[in-house]
């Protein structure tokens, strides 16, 4: 399943359309909102009952959601039945103001659904004429760049634009997306867009290393930066800004907000501790945890690291690889987050590593103490 996404207007519909003509997509479900400028063509809208489904009734995130599920069940049991010819991937429209979250909340929460669907990726649309002044007003706009695996750039024939300002919004999507490709629309494919996922469909191997795309925050940050992460083998991206102290734009608080960075660790976790910590994270930093990715080594059996995929408060059911992919057999979890400081998370992970820390509490301190936030409330 691929989730597109991506401000009113800035084309995705547009984009889709080209896409779908393409063979490579040929075994492809669309499902998309109505309520964009232009519908997908009459080609694709017309098979209603076929392969392709368009929704008619509004915002695919808030007032669909329900709809969404049955659509899906409903497409599940036709393809049982043999009533729908079989198809490879789901891509999933979502409206211009929607933050795709909620849509995977709907898939992943489903006893089902989460069964036979997996998240391959966000591509995330943005257009080149208006998007700078849309990541200014608009904080969804800048969590769906944020959230995303692909970044296409549309407009770019559109002329004036000064190149500077087309560099500039470069600079900041790739800041607040370090790990995500950034491709101009012209150059869009599915081969380039449908690439995101950990499965290769062809070897049936999990591509961990592209997937986690981990090492984009090494190259771009300076590795010896004494004011980030521990052992030179951490490294975080901030917008400049966030530490300039000084907003060019109040609005570019929204950015500001926003950290990705990887941590990396060559301490395995128990299995306890690996539940414990998911769920820490989930419980406690749940709406702020924008994306989660890694690849893990617990220490009940280090040959086979353990993958973890999030988007907010929603994990995919942890998956136990057959072996490492390649030599490296650091653990890796590449974060996005709102709102939270990287070394506190850092400090989490020590913790139920067993790695002790100057001023951090130790696992058990933090898992008993009778303060920390609960699900059910402090009172039980
Ligand atoms: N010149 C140019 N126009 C584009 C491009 N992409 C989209 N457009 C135009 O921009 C307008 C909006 O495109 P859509 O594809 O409907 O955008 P959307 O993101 O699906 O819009 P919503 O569904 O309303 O959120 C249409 O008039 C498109 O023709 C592009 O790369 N270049």
């Amino acid at each position: 399943m691929t989730v597109l996404t991506g401000f009113l207007g800035a084309g995705k519909t547009t984009l889709l359309n080209r896409l779908l003509r393409d063979p490579a997509l040929a075994d492809t479900l669309v499902i998309i909102n109505e309520f964009g400028e232009i519908g997908l063509d009459h080609l694709f809208v017309e098979k209603a009952d076929g392969d392709m489904l368009v929704m008619a009734s509004g915002c695919l995130c808030c007032t669909i959601r329900g709809d969404l599920v049955s659509t899906l069940e409903d497409i599940l049991k036709r393809l049982d039945n043999g009533r729908m010819k079989p198809f490879a991937r789901i891509v999933i429209e979502t409206t211009g103001l929607a933050d795709p979250a909620p849509v995977l909340h709907t898939i992943m929460y489903h006893p089902y659904l989460v069964l036979r669907f997996r998240l391959q990726g966000i591509i995330t649309v943005v257009d080149t004429i208006n998007g700078m002044a849309t990541l200014d007003a608009h904080p969804e706009a800048v969590k769906q760049a944020a959230v995303a695996d692909r970044i296409v750039l549309t407009k770019t024939d559109m002329a004036p634009q000064a190149p500077q300002d087309l560099t500039a919004l470069r600079q900041r999507l790739q800041q607040l997306a370090p790990f995500a490709r950034l491709i101009d629309v012209s150059e869009a494919s599915a081969a380039n867009l449908f690439d995101t996922g950990l499965w290769n469909p062809e070897t049936r191997h999990a591509d961990v290393r592209k997937w986690l795309n981990a090492e984009a925050a090494a190259e771009e940050t300076a590795p010896d930066d004494p004011g980030h992460g521990h052992r030179g083998h951490d490294h975080e991206h901030v917008p400049d800004h966030a530490h300039a102290g000084h907003a060019p734009h109040d609005v570019n608080r929204h950015d500001a907000r926003i950290r990705a960075f990887c941590l990396r660790s060559d301490r395995a976790l128990t299995p306890g501790a690996f539940d414990t910590f998911v769920e820490m994270l989930r419980q406690i930093h749940g709406p702020n945890l924008l994306r989660v990715k890694g690849i893990l080594s617990l220490s009940d059996n280090p040959d086979r690291p353990v993958v973890i995929h999030g988007v907010q408060h929603v994990f995919h059911p942890a998956q136990r690889l057959d072996a490492w992919p390649d030599a490296d057999h650091t653990t890796r979890i590449v974060f996005i987050v709102r709102d939270i400081e990287p070394e506190h998370l850092r400090g989490l992970f020590a913790a139920f590593s067993g790695e002790s820390r100057i001023g951090q509490a130790d696992a058990a301190a933090i898992t008993q103490n009778p303060l920390n936030p609960k699900p059910e409330g402090l009172l039980r």
